[in-house]
């Protein structure tokens, strides 16, 4: 099953970039920039990853992502994420970066997207990896300082496949940002949004009616009401859903519990992906393995999500169809 899962031609669409920052990496980068980091090794971040919620990993993948100041830096994030993935068999990742997170540390946009393009056209050059782009928008903070941050992006509206929201979903319902996502689909931007990790299953409902989402990401608690179950089969809504993610952030107590094999059972258009690799215990060959492992999925299984996953991703209708070649012939 390793190998099938390895040669599988998987298709990430829920990471965020900044959640794929390898503790050896930040050492390196915090080297480089000279700045001082809240460890002494890199076994100790390592050992500080235990979180009982996502408020407490929040803190962490703030504080991580501090070493990232320059273009290079966020050249060699992504790159270094990007070439382990191709290495896993990765062969699409669409992308969540929070440009919020780092405006308020006084990194430019400028900075973030050079960086970010740039390993993003190397990756399609060099690794046969393309990569898609999803300016992500943090929901605790205030709906008006998104709103800003969209417009300040507009020279890079081009190059954005779509916007998402994320950070701690808890009391930040999706209607907060209504302004920020009708701008966004004025600008002819696709959206997304998390909905449904930690927030109840009508916020899936509302990213849904009022954000006009075309993804969900996890919505693992649609489960709790019938009703959002049936209008997300009805309406084939894919839910990018991140199994060790969830294990980690205790979403779930442990794998076995996790709700994958109902939503399949459901008829509803799963996907996997790894939302926070360096955080979670590792990338989409990781999460597949557990995933085979805890369930005792089938081929067939993981062909079903991966085919899934390449008729939604951000891609050409030319790259779709070789991706889709590469699946059938495995
Ligand atoms: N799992 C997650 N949920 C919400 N926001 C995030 N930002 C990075 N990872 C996240
Ligand atoms: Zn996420």
């Amino acid at each position: 099953m390793h190998d099938f899962l390895r040669d599988l031609p998987k298709v990430e669409l829920h990471l965020h970039i900044e959640g794929s920052l390898e503790p050896e990496l930040m050492f390196a980068l915090a080297q480089r920039n000279g700045i001082d980091l809240p460890y002494a090794t890199v076994q100790e971040a390592k050992n500080a990853y235990l979180f009982s919620n996502l408020q407490e990993f929040l803190a962490l993948y703030f504080q991580g992502m501090n070493v990232l100041r320059k273009e290079e830096d966020f050249y060699d994030l992504a790159m270094d994420y990007f070439k382990r993935a191709r290495g896993e068999g990765v062969v699409h990742i669409d992308m969540h970066f929070d440009p919020q997170a780092h405006l308020q540390r006084g990194v430019p946009l400028d900075v973030v997207m050079s960086g970010l393009l740039k390993a993003k056209q190397v990756a399609a050059e060099t690794l046969d990896l393309t990569i898609g782009l999803i300016m992500a928008f943090l929901r605790d903070r205030p709906a008006e300082e998104a709103l800003h941050v969209l417009e300040q992006a507009a020279p890079y509206w081009k190059m954005l496949d779509a916007i998402g929201l994320d950070s701690a979903e808890q009391n930040n319902p999706p209607a907060k940002f209504v302004d920020l996502f009708n701008r966004a689909k004025q600008l002819g931007l696709v959206r997304v949004a998390h909905a449904g990790e930690e927030g109840p299953a009508e916020y899936i409902n509302e990213a849904l009616d009022i954000l006009d989402v075309q993804r969900i990401d996890h919505g693992v608690r649609c489960l709790e009401s019938d009703e959002v179950v049936a209008r997300l089969r009805r309406e084939q809504i894919v839910l990018t859903v991140c199994p060790l993610s969830n294990v980690s952030l205790k979403v779930v107590e442990n794998l076995r519990d996790h709700p994958l094999p109902k939503l399949l059972a459901e008829g509803l258009k799963v996907t996997i992906s790894s939302d926070d690799p360096a955080y979670f215990g590792g990338g989409m060959l990781s999460n597949h393995m557990a995933c085979a492992e805890a369930f005792g999925w089938d081929k067939s299984v993981f062909r079903q999500l991966t085919f899934n996953a390449i008729d939604e991703a951000f891609v050409t209708n030319d790259r779709r169809e070789e991706l889709r070649a590469r699946l059938a012939a495995l």
